[in-house]
């Protein structure tokens, strides 16, 4: 195959490349993804997303994220949204109801009817092992280290890690200093994504994220979810949540340990395309 037809989408301006891997083989090595996500020599997104076919009997499909700079994880909130329009759209499936595995658990996706998503995220990791987050005992609140700042984060993880700071102002958090010092600090062995969260009221937050392998993205699904988390820990918010990002606000719920997040939100498709496999890609493509 010379080719790969793909769909651009975005949850809150949070963007994908979306590929079906069930009708076309869909090989993405670190490099491809990484020039696939280049905003100038690439089609351009936050995220890669691959639509396989699942290896467990009760789920419907195999959902794979990549982030862009190559790395593969294991959620996207965002991403799930666009992941449950996208199977519908392309008629791989006619459920309103999608159950996806993807490397770490399983999620829940459900057509609301109204254009909306609400995604079952799993119940949220919170002994430090699962984050996974270097600390001698859970807590909701740990005292971090970052050059001359001593930080007090929460480490909450969602199927992939999440650092969650409160500021004062969302709009005038230091995101694109602070943000990559914490995505990188060995205390989170796999890097994290850091959401700096300023609270308005007990059911509203402003939320600005720096995303691991991403940098900052206008919306960030699985840290707005870890953001609910902390506040809900710290007693400072309820249990449901209008959480406004710099692309939009997500509706997410959370009745507390043990508990599924729950988050609600928009996706829409952007445009159709095809990616033509350079000549080395499709050498390896054919097996050589
Ligand atoms: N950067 C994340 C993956 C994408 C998550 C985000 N786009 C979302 O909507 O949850 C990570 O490395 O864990």
């Amino acid at each position: 195959m010379s080719a790969l037809r793909f769909t651009k989408m975005q949850g809150l301006g949070n963007d994908f490349v979306v590929f079906d891997g069930i009708r076309q083989r869909v090989d993405l090595p670190p490099e491809m993804v990484r020039t696939i996500a280049d905003r100038h020599f690439g089609i351009g997104c936050d995220q890669i997303l691959l639509v396989e076919a699942a290896a467990s009997p009760d789920c419907d499909f195999r959902y794979r994220i990549f982030n862009a700079d190559g790395t593969e994880v294991a959620q996207c909130g965002n991403g799930a949204r666009c992941f449950a329009v996208f199977v519908r759209r392309a008629k791989l499936t006619g459920k309103d109801i999608i159950t996806v595995e993807t490397r770490t658990g399983r999620l829940i996706l459900h057509h609301r009817g109204n254009g909306n998503i609400t995604v079952h995220m799993g119940v949220p990791r919170l002994v430090p092992a699962d984050v996974p987050f270097r600390a001698d005992e859970e807590s909701p609140e740990y005292l971090l280290s970052a050059g001359k700042h001593t930080l007090r984060i929460a480490a909450v993880g969602m199927g992939n890690p999440h650092a969650v700071l409160r500021v004062a102002s969302a709009a005038e958090a230091p995101v694109a200093t602070l943000g990559p010092r914490i995505e990188t600090h060995p205390a989170f062995p796999e890097r994290c994504n850091v959401g700096f969260m300023e609270i308005r009221d007990r059911n509203h937050i402003q939320l600005r994220v720096w995303e691991r392998g991403a940098g900052e993205t206008l919306a960030c699904g699985s840290n707005a979810c870890a953001a609910v988390v902390a506040g809900i820990r710290w007693d400072e918010l309820d249990h449901a949540v209008a959480v406004t990002l710099p692309g939009g606000t997500l509706e997410i719920e959370w009745a507390g340990p043990g508990h599924p997040v729950m988050m609600t939100g928009p996706a829409q498709v952007v445009f159709d395309g095809v990616w033509p496999l350079p000549a080395k890609i499709r050498h390896i493509e054919e097996g050589s």
